[in-house]
């Protein structure tokens, strides 16, 4: 299928291109990003050399409909707002990785991402693949979830529908890629490299879409405690979830529980009892690699859940969206072994 990557320049959009070679059905046929250049884009990025040899070309919803019948939105927030509801128009299948579509309420949205909002989601469905599958395979437009809530939500998935938990708190750590490929004072080498640096405390854009998901599987699902770490690594994504468990629970439960949960997700890989993951072990995959235990002490269940940002967290999900809405294997062109060490 013929395919085009809006935002093709930045970090989720170069992941994006990298995935695509792999791709047996879907055809890079065009790139575009904020500025049109006539040059090759492996002479920004030379890692792309003999590999693609096209352009960044201009954003023309119309000309891009003429040419693909899928396409990738891997801008800023605010960007997909404009140009989705044009190329939906044309009848194409749109992917959007930005937060921009996500959150069903209005009011929600306008609260956490500071900016004024639609009045409808045009459709698009939630794209946390694991459980939306159903949802997905029928839909024209999906909403990539955010890296943290990714993470956040498969960890948190077992726990809620069984009701053994309705009360979350979550540490999360990314890397840098996480914030784009703009530096900034936070992400300027001096300052992360030797260092760690804890951010939107209580006002990360994506606690409202975990807590959508969560009420989604448990009505009695209370407010989350959620705090950002930046971290000096380049990708990975770990939260570490601490949960007071409704009832005794054995670490073998929990286990079991987590394996049924996933036993038809190969993307999700649950450790034995008391091994957790770490980033390094997911890297370039699409793996969520998750560890649980249970503290009979204090009655609380940790869950540990590690992915690749720009893969599970952006757009390895999103060619895993890609592939279930077109009736394929979820699997096909993203099944890479992590790369370690
Ligand atoms: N990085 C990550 O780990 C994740 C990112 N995301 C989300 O994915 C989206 C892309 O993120 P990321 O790749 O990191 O961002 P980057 O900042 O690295 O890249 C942004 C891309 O969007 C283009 N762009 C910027 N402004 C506009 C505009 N007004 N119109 C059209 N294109 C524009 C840029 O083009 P140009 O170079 O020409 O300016 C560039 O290609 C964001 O919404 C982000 O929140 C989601 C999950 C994880
Ligand atoms: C390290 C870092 O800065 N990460 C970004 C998350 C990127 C992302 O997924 O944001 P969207 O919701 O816009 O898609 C952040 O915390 O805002």
């Amino acid at each position: 299928m013929k395919t085009a990557i809006i935002g093709a320049t930045g970090y989720g959009g170069l992941e994006l291109i990298r995935l695509l070679q792999n791709h047996p059905y879907l055809e890079v046929v065009s790139l575009h990003a904020s500025s049109a250049n006539s040059e090759p884009l492996f002479r920004q990025y030379p890692h792309l050399q003999h590999i693609l040899d096209k352009n960044i070309e201009d954003i023309h919803t119309e000309h891009i409909a003429s040419k693909a019948e899928l396409v990738f939105l891997a801008t800023p927030p605010g960007v997909a707002r404009s140009i989705a509801p044009r190329l939906l128009a044309h009848g194409m299948r749109v992917i959007d990785l930005s937060g921009d579509f996500r959150l069903r309420d209005r009011h929600t949205y306008e609260t956490w991402y500071k900016r004024e909002g639609g009045d409808e989601l045009h459709g698009a469905v939630y794209g946390l693949s694991e459980w939306q599958r159903d949802a997905i395979a029928k839909a024209q437009f999906i909403s990539n979830p955010g890296c943290y809530a990714t993470a956040t939500l498969l960890a948190a998935a077992p726990l809620m529908k069984e009701g053994l938990a309705d009360s979350l708190i979550v540490d999360a750590k990314s890397g840098v890629s996480g914030a784009g490929k703009s530096p900034t004072t936070m992400t300027h080498f001096p300052e992360i490299q030797d260092n760690m640096k804890i951010y939107k405390v209580n006002e990360h854009q994506h606690i409202p879409e975990i807590e959508q998901m969560l009420l989604e599987w448990n009505e009695e699902a209370k407010p989350i405690t959620f705090s950002t770490h930046l971290v000096p690594i380049t990708r990975g994504i770990m939260v570490t979830m601490y949960a007071q468990s409704k009832r005794e629970v054995t670490a073998h439960f929990l286990q079991d529980l987590y394996k049924q949960s996933y036993e038809e997700s190969s993307f999700v890989r649950i450790r034995e009892i008391g091994i957790y993951p770490s980033p390094k072990e997911v890297c370039g995959s699409n793996y969520c690699d998750i560890g649980v235990t249970y503290d009979e002490r204090t009655g609380r269940i940790t869950v540990v859940a590690v992915i690749d940002n720009l893969m599970k967290g952006a757009a390895g999900q999103a060619v895993q969206n890609a592939n279930l809405s077109l009736g394929l294997d979820e699997q096909v062109g993203i099944r890479f072994v992590p790369m370690y060490p």
